[in-house]
């Protein structure tokens, strides 16, 4: 909280204008929701990166709030669009991909944010055009065969999976790689970049810290390929319970005897990580049977047989593998002269660009209507299309619904 400057006092106070350009060459825009007001632009403290500042009627104060997610970096302008639980920033004169992003100020994310801080807090979170399938999320005890069933998925399906993967700070085995099966991490790196919210989920398993990243699951939605974690039980709850809409798939063991055989069999762990981790697969098939948070259990007591289940509740029997789909299937790009609208769900980017005879226009619709994910990753699920070109008269708003 604090003083404000003199000139964004008396903007507000002259005109609250709801997503407009506040002066030109300020290139800062006032978002007003309910009795606050959103100043979004400019830069702070010589980190190139927008800033978010908040006018609070209901008290008269300014408020600095704590800001969540990767700030966007300042471009030539931006405008702004309220969609209630967050505002659509469209930067001007960006790369295609950087040019949508979402300030969250009232989402569920935001809301668990301020309730932890019990101070005002905002979100960025990226805008992603199109949309990918659901990860899927794999849990189960150590030794029941996770890793095998993943292996053969992505085997078959190069094209269709990617692996998420998870930051932990147990010693790696034998054969696995730093980056490929997990980024092995020292405790007080990773700690410090789950205070700074780069993880979506962590948990302490079998005595060492593992985690997913913000970025690990969005590298491979970016490539366009479905996401496939392998996390515990205490990770699947978190995520359950993230803006991250996921299918949540619990691998059981037959007997408590073939698990231990299999991680026996299996010699990547000493006699005493092997007891600990028969320990804690009862308290993990328990709560994996009854939790709830799971949409199927599985048995892996054949491989092959389980193998398929998981293939057939994937939508997989008898499919062949297709190849990639495109992460952002069609981009467009955001010219520095533009007007920007909102009818229902839909807004409304009015292009304009001078040529030589005449002044053209050309309107782009964007799609909030169904919005997916969200800080502290991305936000995809949007959908454009180009409306049109015309260089005389205009177009009435009905025919663009
Ligand atoms: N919560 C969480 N659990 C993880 C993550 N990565 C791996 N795990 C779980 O940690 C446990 C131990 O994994 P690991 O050391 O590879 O042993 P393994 O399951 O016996 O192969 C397993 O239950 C994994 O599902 C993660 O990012 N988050
Ligand atoms: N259905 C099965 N029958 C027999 N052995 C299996 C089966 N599934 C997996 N295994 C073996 O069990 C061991 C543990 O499997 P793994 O995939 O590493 O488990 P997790 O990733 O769940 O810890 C491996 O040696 C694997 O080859």
């Amino acid at each position: 909280m604090g003083e404000a400057p003199a000139f964004l006092v008396d903007d507000l106070q002259n005109e609250p204008l709801n997503g407009f350009e506040l002066k030109s060459g300020t290139c800062k825009t006032t978002t007003t929701i309910g009795d606050k007001t959103y100043v979004i632009g400019g830069a702070d403290d010589g980190t190139l990166s927008i800033e978010v500042r908040i006018f609070d009627s209901s008290l008269g104060e300014w408020v600095h709030p704590t800001v969540y997610g990767t700030k966007p970096l300042l471009s030539k302008g931006h405008s702004a669009v309220s969609l209630n639980d967050r505002i659509l920033i469209l930067k001007k004169g960006a790369k295609s991909d950087d040019q949508i992003w979402f300030l969250e100020v009232d989402t569920q994310y935001v809301r668990k944010q301020q309730k932890q801080l019990g101070t005002e807090a905002v979100a960025w979170s990226k805008g992603v055009l199109g949309n990918v399938e659901k990860p899927v999320v794999i849990s189960g005890p150590s030794g029941v065969g996770k890793g095998t069933l993943i292996s053969m998925l992505m085997k078959e399906f190069p094209s269709m999976f990617g692996f998420s993967v998870s930051h932990t700070t147990r010693a790696p085995r034998n054969m696995e790689k730093d980056g490929v099966h997990y980024h092995f991490t020292e405790k007080s790196v990773m700690e410090k970049e789950i205070e700074d919210g780069k993880f979506l989920e962590f948990a302490s398993v079998h005595g060492n810290l593992y985690g997913t990243s913000v970025e690990a699951v969005e590298v491979v939605a970016d490539a366009g390929k479905r996401c496939i974690l392998d996390i515990d039980v205490q990770g699947a709850r978190s995520v359950r319970s993230s803006s991250l809409e996921a299918i949540f798939i619990f691998v059981c063991p037959p007997s408590m005897e073939e698990l231990e055989k299999r991680l026996r069999d299996r010699g990547t762990e000493t006699e005493e990580q092997i007891l600990k981790r028969l320990r804690n697969a009862a308290a993990e098939i328990e709560q994996g049977k009854s939790s709830k948070i799971f949409d199927f259990i599985l048995y892996n007591d054949n491989l092959e047989e389980c193998y398929e289940k998981l293939k057939k509740l994937l939508g997989l029997s008898g499919c062949v593998a297709a190849p990639p789909k495109s992460a952002a299937l069609r981009e467009f790009n955001l010219p520095l002269d533009h007007s920007v609208s909102k009818i229902d769900d839909k807004i409304i980017i009015n292009c304009i660009s001078s040529g030589l005879e005449k002044e053209s226009k050309n309107l782009i619709m964007l799609d909030v209507s169904t919005l997916k994910g969200g800080a502290p990753a991305r936000t995809r699920g949007l959908d454009f299309q180009a409306v049109g070109s015309f260089s005389d008269g205009l177009i009435g708003m009905e025919k663009l619904s």
